[in-house]
């Protein structure tokens, strides 16, 4: 994957999110377990520091072991309960071997955190049949093995749970991403299927698709693509993890009891007008692009 050098740091520290204000009240998730897929990465970590400080454990998931232990370490000495979990989503079988680890330690899993994704920038034409099974793979595939397993485990225990998925805006104004929107519409779709068929089970799945949130992820976009993302949308700036972690709070916790198969877009506006060319906004609309 090409990486291009970030001039300054991408989103917020440890140390931002271990303060940073929020709307909820202490201990609305008090002994609550979650999983956090990508717990590690931009959002997923905002997400984590949110409902560990709201006092849920927080059970962090990502295949580098290191960087889940070193956000671990940091919950920890601010007095906040977590554990790390290394797997890959894209593998169902060590899926299954994660949750019944969890359920193993914890007892229980209240809501399930889907923040584990990521593409890289192309022109549609241009996709080898390996870097679309990659995008596909990770986004759909990776992401219903952890609905399915996590559904699966609140069935046998008889438990109910929650499910967001962070998807991107799939309707209006993102380019040269097409095998994420491909594979994001799907787990929209999808969420609204299961939405239904799961009611029964007392288990609601929700969305929520995040506009340009920076984060460290971006790296994978060009300074130039980048500079372009606070023009995306009328509130003209970008987004913050934390923005999209109150939104992941509000559907996965008792606020939104009764809500289900919505996607929730938290993205400045972006979805009405605007747009975000990652590969840089040809010519033929009015850009610098041959
Ligand atoms: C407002 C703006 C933003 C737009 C909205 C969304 C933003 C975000 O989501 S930002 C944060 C998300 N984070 C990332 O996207 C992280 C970076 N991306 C990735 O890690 C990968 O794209 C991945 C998720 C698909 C990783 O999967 P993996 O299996 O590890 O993939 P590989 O790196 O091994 O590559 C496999 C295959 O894919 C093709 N490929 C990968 N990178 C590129 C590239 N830059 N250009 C063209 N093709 C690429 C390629 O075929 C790779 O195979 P090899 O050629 O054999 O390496
Ligand atoms: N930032 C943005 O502007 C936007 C982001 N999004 C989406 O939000 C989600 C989070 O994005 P963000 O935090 O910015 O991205 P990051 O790249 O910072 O974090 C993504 C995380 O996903 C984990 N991950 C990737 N593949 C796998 C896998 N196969 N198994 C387990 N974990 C995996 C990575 O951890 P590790 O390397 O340890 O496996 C990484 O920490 C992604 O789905 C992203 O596409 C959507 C719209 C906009």
């Amino acid at each position: 994957m090409t990486e291009h050098p970030s001039p300054s740091k991408l989103g917020l520290t440890d140390a931002e999110l271990a303060v940073h204000p929020t709307v909820f009240a202490n201990d609305v998730l008090k002994d609550q377990v979650i999983v956090v897929s990508g717990g590690a990465g931009g959002i997923g970590r905002a997400i984590a520091w949110l409902f560990a400080r709201l006092g849920a454990h927080v059970a962090v998931v990502g295949r580098d072991g290191s960087k889940l232990d070193a956000l671990v370490a940091q919950l920890a000495e601010r007095h906040l309960k977590a554990s790390a979990h290394v797997a890959d989503i894209r593998e169902p079988d060590a899926v299954n071997l994660l949750f019944d680890a969890i359920w193993a330690a914890q007892g229980r899993v209240d809501s399930l955190v889907n923040s584990a994704g990521g593409q890289f920038p192309q022109p549609a034409i241009d996709f080898s049949v390996k870097g679309w099974n990659a995008v596909i793979n990770t986004n759909l595939n990776g992401t219903w093995y952890m609905m399915q397993a996590a559904a699966q485990h609140w069935r046998n225990h008889k438990h109910p749970g929650s499910i967001v998925n962070i998807v991107v805006v799939t309707t209006h104004g993102l380019y040269g991403i097409a095998h994420t929107i491909a594979a994001r519409s799907g787990v929209i779709g999808l969420s609204r299927a299961v939405a239904v068929e799961w009611a029964p089970l007392n288990i609601r799945v929700n969305c929520v698709a995040p506009g340009a949130i920076e984060t460290e992820g971006w790296n994978v976009y060009t300074p130039e693509a980048r500079a372009a993302y606070p023009r995306s949308n009328p509130m003209m700036r970008v987004g913050s993890p934390w923005e999209v972690a109150e939104a992941t709070a509000f559907l996965a916790g008792p606020s939104a009891k009764f809500i289900t198969g919505e996607t929730l877009t938290v993205d400045g506006g972006g979805q009405l007008w605007g747009e975000t060319w990652t590969t840089g906004k040809p010519a033929y609309f009015g850009g610098d692009d041959k």
